[in-house]
C-alpha cells in the first residue's frame, strides 16, 4: 500500500505541561469537517486530558474516537496497548482522517515512531509528523539544562551526551525527534527570554526543524496536520538516548495520586497546593477537587508552583466526588512529605 492510502497520524510531545493538552483542544475546535481521533497516554492516571478533551464535545471527534492509554508510556507497551487501540479505531464503519496522539510528558518519542514499523500498523497508518511543545518559561528558567556551555562542548566530542539531569534528557529527545516545534507560553516570556529560548531550542535540535511561537497553542491546523513527515522512514536522523539504553522504564521519575478532603474555597487551595509544589519541587499536580457546597467540580493544574484552575462541569449524580490529585516529580519525591502537606 502506498504512503498515500495510510492514515495520518500526528504525534504531539512535550514536556510535562508545556501545552500539549491545550493545543490538541484547540485543533479539535478549530480542525472543522476533518473526521479526528486521539490516543493519550498519560503519567499517573487520573484521566485529565481525556476528561478535558472529552468536554470539548466537538462533533468532527465523538466520544468513542477518544482513547486513553493510562499505562505510563505508550511506546513499551505496543504490542498490549498501542496496537489494539490503532486497530479498533481503524475498525470503526467511519474510520479516522487523522489521527492525533498525545503522548505523556515522560515519553521518548521515538520508540513510538517506531511502533509505526509494528506489522498491524504500518500497513494503515504513517507518522504525519512529531509536534514538539516547548514550555517557554520552564526553559527560560533553566529547567532543562544545568550548564549549557558544557553541554555544547559536549555536543562537539561526541554524539552522545549523558545528563546529570534526566530532565534535559526528555527534552533534548523531543526536540530530537520533532518534525516542528512549538514554543508555546509567550504570553509569559519577555521579548529578551524569548530569544533566549529560541537560542536553546536551536542548540538543541540540530535539524533544520520550524520553530513556531504560541500562546495557549493557537495555531491553525492547516499549520500543523499534513506535514507529510513519514517519519516512521527517517528514524536514523532521530537520535534518541532510548537508542543507547537497553530499557527505558521512566524510573527517573515517579507518579502518586493523593486524595485530599474537599476545599472551602478555591484561592486558599490553589496557595495550598503551590506551596507544597514549592517545597518539593513538584514537576507537575493535576486533578479534580470538590468544593464544599458547589455543584461544579474544580479542576487544578500546576506546572511547577504555577497554578491555575477552573470550575469544568457540575458533578454528576453518580459520580463519586473524590477529590483527587496526580502528583508527578523526579525520582526520589518525598511522597510522604507532600502527602502530609496535602492532606493537613
Ligand atoms: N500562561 C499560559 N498557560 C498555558 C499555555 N498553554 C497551556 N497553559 C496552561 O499550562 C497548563 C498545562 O497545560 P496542558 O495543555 O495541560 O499541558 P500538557 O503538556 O498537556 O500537560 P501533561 O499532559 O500533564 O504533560 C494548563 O494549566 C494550561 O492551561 C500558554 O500558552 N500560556
Amino acid at each position: 500500500m502506498s504512503t498515500f492510502a495510510k492514515i495520518p497520524a500526528t504525534i504531539v510531545t512535550g514536556f510535562l505541561g508545556a501545552g500539549k493538552t491545550t493545543l490538541i483542544r484547540h485543533i479539535l475546535e478549530t480542525a472543522r469537517g476533518r473526521r479526528l481521533a486521539l490516543v493519550i497516554n498519560e503519567f499517573g492516571d487520573v484521566g485529565v486530558d481525556g476528561d478535558i478533551l472529552r468536554a470539548c464535545g466537538v462533533e468532527n471527534c465523538p466520544e468513542e474516537n477518544i482513547v486513553e492509554l493510562a499505562n505510563g508510556c505508550l511506546c513499551c507497551t505496543v504490542a498490549d496497548d498501542f496496537a489494539p487501540a490503532i486497530e479498533a479505531l481503524l475498525a470503526h464503519p467511519n474510520r479516522p482522517e487523522h489521527i492525533i496522539i498525545e503522548t505523556s510528558g515522560l515519553a521518548l518519542p521515538k520508540p513510538l515512531v517506531k511502533a509505526f514499523e509494528w506489522p498491524t500498523i504500518r500497513p494503515h497508518l504513517t507518522v504525519d509528523g512529531v509536534i514538539a511543545v516547548v514550555d517557554g518559561p520552564a526553559v527560560a528558567a533553566g529547567r532543562f539544562a544545568d550548564d549549557l556551555d558544557a553541554i555544547a562542548k559536549e555536543r562537539a566530542e561526541t554524539l552522545a551526551i549523558d545528563h546529570d539531569n534526566p530532565l534535559e534528557e526528555v527534552f533534548e529527545d523531543q526536540l530530537l525527534c520533532a518534525d516542528l516545534i512549538v514554543l508555546n507560553k509567550t504570553d509569559l516570556l519577555s521579548a529578551e527570554e524569548e530569544a533566549q529560548v529560541t537560542e536553546q531550542i536551536r542548540a538543541t535540535a540540530p535539524r533544520a526543524v520550524k520553530l513556531l511561537y504560541a500562546s495557549e497553542g493557537r495555531l491553525d491546523p492547516a499549520i500543523l496536520l499534513g506535514l507529510g513527515a513519514a517519519a516512521e522512514d527517517d528514524l536514523a536522523n532521530r537520535p534518541s538516548h532510548h537508542d543507547t539504553e537497553e530499557d527505558h522504564d521512566h524510573d527517573d521519575f515517579e507518579s502518586f495520586i493523593v486524595e485530599i478532603a474537599a476545599a472551602r474555597d478555591p484561592t486558599e487551595l490553589i496557595e495550598r497546593l503551590a506551596r507544597v509544589a514549592e517545597a518539593h519541587d513538584v514537576l507537575r499536580m493535576k486533578g479534580f477537587v470538590e468544593i464544599a457546597g458547589k455543584p461544579m467540580r474544580l479542576l487544578v493544574q500546576g506546572v511547577g508552583a504555577r497554578f491555575r484552575h477552573q470550575f469544568d462541569r457540575p458533578w454528576r449524580a453518580d459520580e463519586n466526588r473524590a477529590s483527587r490529585l496526580v502528583v508527578i516529580g523526579e525520582k526520589g519525591l518525598d511522597r510522604a512529605g507532600v502527602t502530609a502537606m496535602l492532606t493537613s
